[in-house]
């Protein structure tokens, strides 16, 4: 089960000796410096979707003020000179507590999309969580990624054959875990996208997985290719449903034999639920801070859930992670392991699937560095113990 350790700090030393040889970093190694870069290159429109939030961005400033009021308190004399990242996540070893969020559109910020990024994960040995409204067929991405982890976001289509649909390629396509996202059963008031009126999808962007499959193209009166808006009009009808209540989740269970994870968890009581509808795992996480404007930040809200059901769910985290000492606070916390979106997305529109190996690298060279000058030698050791809460 245990995968063979990295040195994920090797990358720092990569990076001063090839500053030796008059080489710099292509990208820079302050991740939260890329969403400026990625404007300045890439234009308002895709950036503004990707780096966007619900409302004023209320719920994404807190995510970062919740991490940031988080303090390490560094441990010394504990022999940390040999480390290991890799953790255990749902039946799977990982080589390090990290995997890449699913993100929708990904071709609006780089021809080569979710493939791009897909490569850049399988060559780290991080999990790709490739979402239902990518802009690449699943087939496509699982190709891409040879035997590498992968797991399957779930928007949960309201036509119960395009689920069923969707679940069977999934799974013939090698993704091993569903993530089923709860918190967008409708699109958040996002006034960046209203602002430009810029909404991908409704250009034929990102409904890939749509357009390709045989249930939806099914509920279709005219091929995709021969009325386009049709099919869009569709896609919109069919994406989500927020008329689902927790006893729909038995649909999920009896179509979809691996494990499960709720994503969009922020209640203690919604986890206990989760483990009453025999669901594997949950993602603590409030989407980014893209949907409730004005929500429980997602490091605020993780304690709770930990305390409600760490002993029975596995319980992962994302939204605001963007450097390696946020992942020690998620750990700290109580995550199993975190999950991050817009960092590699600004990674993949500078520079492709370099640009994500480099976000990736960045974070668990920074993550390893971080455990050993506090203390650590593995993630395993890492408790609420190592924090305090500062003040501001
Ligand atoms: C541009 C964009 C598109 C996203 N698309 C999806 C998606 O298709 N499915 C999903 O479950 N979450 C989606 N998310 C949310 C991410 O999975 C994740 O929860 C969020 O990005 C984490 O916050 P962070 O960006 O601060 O790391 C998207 C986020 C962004 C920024
Ligand atoms: C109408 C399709 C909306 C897909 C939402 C993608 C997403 O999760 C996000 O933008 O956030």
């Amino acid at each position: 089960m245990r995968t063979v350790a990295r040195h994920w700090a090797d990358f720092q030393y990569e990076i001063y000796l090839n500053g030796m040889a008059g080489a710099v970093p292509r990208l820079p190694t302050d991740l939260t410096r890329l969403e400026e870069l990625a404007e300045q290159r890439l234009g308002p429109g895709p950036v503004g979707y990707v780096a966007g939030s619900a409302g004023s961005g209320s719920t994404a400033r807190a995510n970062r003020s919740a991490l940031e009021r988080r303090r390490i308190v560094p441990r010394v004399l504990r022999d940390v000179h040999e480390r290991d990242l890799s953790v255990e996540v749902l039946g799977r070893a990982l080589p390090a507590p990290l995997a890449l969020a699913p993100v929708g559109v990904l071709s609006i910020m780089h021809p080569d999309a979710e493939c791009a990024a897909a490569r850049a994960a399988a060559g780290q040995g991080v999990p790709f969580v490739l979402s239902s409204a990518s802009s690449t067929p699943m087939e496509q991405v699982a190709e891409a990624m040879g035997d590498a982890e992968r797991w399957f976001q779930l928007y949960w289509p309201r036509d119960p054959e395009v689920a069923r649909s969707f679940l069977n390629r999934a799974e013939a396509a090698g993704f091993g875990v569903l993530v089923v996202t709860l918190d967008t059963p409708l699109l958040a008031w996002r006034p960046r996208d209203l602002d430009q009126a810029y909404l991908p999808f409704l250009h034929g962007v990102g409904t890939a997985n749509y357009f390709s499959d045989p249930a939806f193209r099914a509920g279709l009166a005219k091929p995709v290719h021969e009325d386009p808006n049709a099919a869009v009009t569709h896609f919109v009808g069919m994406f989500a449903d927020p008329s689902k209540t927790w006893p729909d989740l038995a649909f999920l269970r009896e179509h979809w034999d691996g494990p499960i994870v709720l994503k969009g968890v922020l209640h203690p009581d919604d986890a206990r639920r989760a483990v009453e509808a025999g669901m594997d795992g949950v993602v603590v996480s409030n989407h980014g801070g893209r949907q409730v404007a004005g929500s429980v930040a997602a490091a605020d809200a993780l304690p709770g859930v930990v305390e409600a059901v760490g002993d029975r769910l596995t319980v992962l985290f994302d939204s605001g992670v963007r450097t390696g000492d946020d992942i020690f606070k998620a750990l700290a916390l109580g995550a199993r392991a975190v999950l991050v979106g817009r960092p590699y997305v600004y990674g993949l529109g500078l520079d492709g699937r370099p640009g994500v190996e480099h976000v990736i690298r960045c974070l668990l060279a920074e993550l390893d560095l971080t455990l050993a000058l506090s203390g650590h030698a593995t993630p395993g050791t890492i408790g609420p113990a190592d924090l305090t809460e500062g003040p501001g």
